[in-house]
């Protein structure tokens, strides 16, 4: 299956309570021409499943694609040059795996922040290590709901109901899904844990 089937089936269904929310690009395989050209079709997917599309790293190709936004990490460009670009109303994320990071970006306007590694993950060279679900926890508390807490890094549906314990408002996952023989059972799984009502916190 291609990334735009696979996207075209985990954003189908507008009425399904399980489908998923959001999707980035991010392949760093890509040049820029095909960067430009996959985010073409799934800028187009995502709006006629009126599903959130983020960019990662690159605020100009998000602009170029009018994506809704971009996600930033410590060493990309800023929320403020983000804001410039695509405006005030864009979806800004900011990688944070510390509290001072944490601090930064809701200081500087961040829409959201993307903790981890939370597991091991073989998608991020440079992810460094694990931070687990108790460090995850911690950092949820101490975000205090000011912004929500996107869980990233190794989660799948065999501890994504750790992320949910944790408090993470959300997870977002790569190779869960996209290596996953059947990518839209995958994406339905990990929604309806995240999904599910009435889940004890860690203690
Ligand atoms: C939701 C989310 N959280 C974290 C990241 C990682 O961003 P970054 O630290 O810039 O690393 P790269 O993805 O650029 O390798 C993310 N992309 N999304
Ligand atoms: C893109 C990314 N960022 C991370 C971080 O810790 O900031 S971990 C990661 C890779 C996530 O892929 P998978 O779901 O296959 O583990
Ligand atoms: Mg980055």
């Amino acid at each position: 299956m291609t990334v735009e089937q696979i996207v075209a089936q985990v954003t189908s269904s507008s009425s399904h309570p399980n489908r998923v929310t959001f999707v980035q690009l991010r392949d760093k395989r890509l040049s820029r021409e095909q960067s430009l050209h996959l985010g073409k079709v799934l800028r187009h997917i995502t709006a006629q499943a009126n599903v959130a599309f983020v960019v990662n790293d690159d605020i100009q190709l998000a602009a170029l694609l009018q994506a809704d936004g971009v996600h930033l990490g410590q060493e990309d460009e800023s929320v403020s040059v983000a804001r410039h670009v695509l405006g005030n109303d864009a979806i800004v994320g900011v990688s944070a795996d510390c509290e001072q990071q944490i601090d930064v970006a809701i200081a500087h306007g961040a829409d959201y922040v993307g903790v981890g590694p939370v597991f091991a993950t073989s998608s991020k060279a440079d992810a460094g290590d694990a931070i687990g679900e108790y460090r995850l926890r911690q950092l949820v508390e101490y975000t205090r709901s000011r912004i929500p807490v996107v869980a990233i890094g190794g989660i799948d549906a065999t501890n994504a109901s750790l992320c949910k314990r944790a408090g993470a408002d959300g997870v977002a996952v790569i190779s869960a899904i996209m290596r996953n023989e059947n990518p839209q059972h995958a994406a339905y799984h990990l929604s309806s844990i995240m999904n599910a009502p009435n889940v004890a916190p860690l203690t």
